[in-house]
């Protein structure tokens, strides 16, 4: 490890940065608009090539000033990164509070660089700063950000590079600072090589993040009804599949309902097919709230609709029905009346096509004995 040379692994840290650079470019033009803080990652990645570049080119550049500029890049990228993961989760950037911090660090490190010249302050002063910012990005991810895989890389990389800077804190006071950035030493290649990676991670973890969005997103087009937002018939069939499974596997009960809508085409004749859609989307809210984490709304097709209620019986998915019922029964201007066939799991060969048609046939019983009702199957 002493042996190693940083600028060598400052280099290599920058090649990779120039491809995570370029990707997070792409991404951002060819993601959609709504998927924020991709502008902030890429501009993290670009600025924190720079910093690289300056610190590389270290003997050939004005050492005073290139070092300054560099550790203010250093920290700017870590603020953009930060301000990436508050614009992907919806939240404003704090501009003023970075800036602030920015200018703090820039006229600190100065003062240790023209004033009271000290590598050993200098190193206070910017893994201060960075501790400070990865801290906060770390305390907002963990406040803020989904629980998947790729927030959690990028919670993990930050809380080790933080750990480093901590180690270099604890060293610098202990006098083994050294005398430059440069200078080949196992605590310098320690943090070097924890900043090379930590960049090269923290693009990747944005990167990751970014695309797991968008695919949760794809497959949520994919599996949703665009108006109720309740399941898709094609997802639906999925499901209704794995719950039958599950109970034919743990014997467990399971209900089917199926809901239409009583004279729906009337609706649309006498107050238009947007307001038709309203009231699909109403019954879809209310239908929901009368069910639990575990249920399963979907649109069947049309004006109709299916529940699945896993480990439900009889009475159970009756008492359920009745709840439907009187939730789009309150007098609000888009409630409906509607009727509902169920049928119930029975143990043995029962298919999920042959629960399917009872609930049609009671759903039809429903109609016929003059809608507004359940009937069983
Ligand atoms: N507004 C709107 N209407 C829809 C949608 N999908 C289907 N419909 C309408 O739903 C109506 C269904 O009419 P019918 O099948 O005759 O059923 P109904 O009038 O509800 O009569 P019953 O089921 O016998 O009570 C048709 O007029 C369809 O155009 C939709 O997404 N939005």
């Amino acid at each position: 490890m002493n042996s190693l040379d940083p600028r060598s692994l400052i280099a290599m840290g920058a090649l990779m940065t120039v491809l995570m650079t370029a990707i997070l470019v792409l991404l951002r033009r060819h993601y959609p608009p709504h998927i924020r803080g991709l502008g902030d990652w890429a501009a993290a990645s670009s600025v924190w090539l720079l910093a690289s570049f300056l610190f590389g080119c270290r003997g050939q550049l004005p050492a005073s000033w290139a070092m300054v500029l560099a550790n203010s890049l250093l920290l700017q990228g870590a603020i953009f990164y930060c301000m990436g993961c508050r614009r992907f989760y919806g939240h404003v950037r704090q501009w003023r509070l970075w800036a602030a911090v920015l200018l703090a660090e820039t006229l600190a490190f100065s003062w240790f660089t023209y004033a009271r010249p000290s590598f050993g302050m200098q190193l206070v002063v910017i893994t201060a700063s960075m501790l400070g910012t990865y801290g906060a990005t770390l305390y907002f991810l963990l406040r803020h950000g989904d629980r998947r895989l790729p927030q959690h890389l990028v919670e993990l990389v930050l809380g080790l590079h933080m750990a480093v800077l901590v180690l270099r804190l604890v060293t610098a006071s202990a006098g083994h600072s050294g005398d430059n950035l440069l200078q080949p030493s196992l605590y310098q290649n320690l943090y070097v090589g924890s900043y090379v990676l930590t960049v090269l991670l923290l693009t990747v973890g944005a990167v990751l993040m970014a695309s797991d969005r968008l695919t949760r997103e794809m497959e949520y087009l994919a599996s949703h009804d665009p108006l109720t937002q309740a399941l898709n018939r094609r997802a639906l069939a999925q499901r209704g599949a794995q719950e039958l499974s599950r109970s034919q596997r743990h014997g467990h009960a399971l209900a089917l309902m199926m809901i239409d809508l009583d004279h729906f085409k009337q609706v649309n004749d006498h107050h238009g097919h947007l307001h038709g859609d309203a009231v699909l989307q109403h019954f879809a809210r209310q239908a929901k709230a009368q069910l639990r984490r575990a249920d399963t709304l979907g649109r069947w097709g049309g004006e109709e609709f299916m529940v699945l209620l896993p480990e439900t019986n009889q009475a159970q998915a009756q008492a359920t029905a009745a709840r439907i019922h009187a939730a789009l029964a309150q007098g609000h201007a888009l409630d409906c009346q509607l009727s509902i066939g169920l049928a119930t799991w029975q143990a043995g060969e029962d298919s999920l096509d042959a629960m399917i048609a009872r609930a049609d046939a009671a759903l039809y019983q429903a109609k016929e004995q003059g809608r507004n009702r359940t009937c069983t199957l």
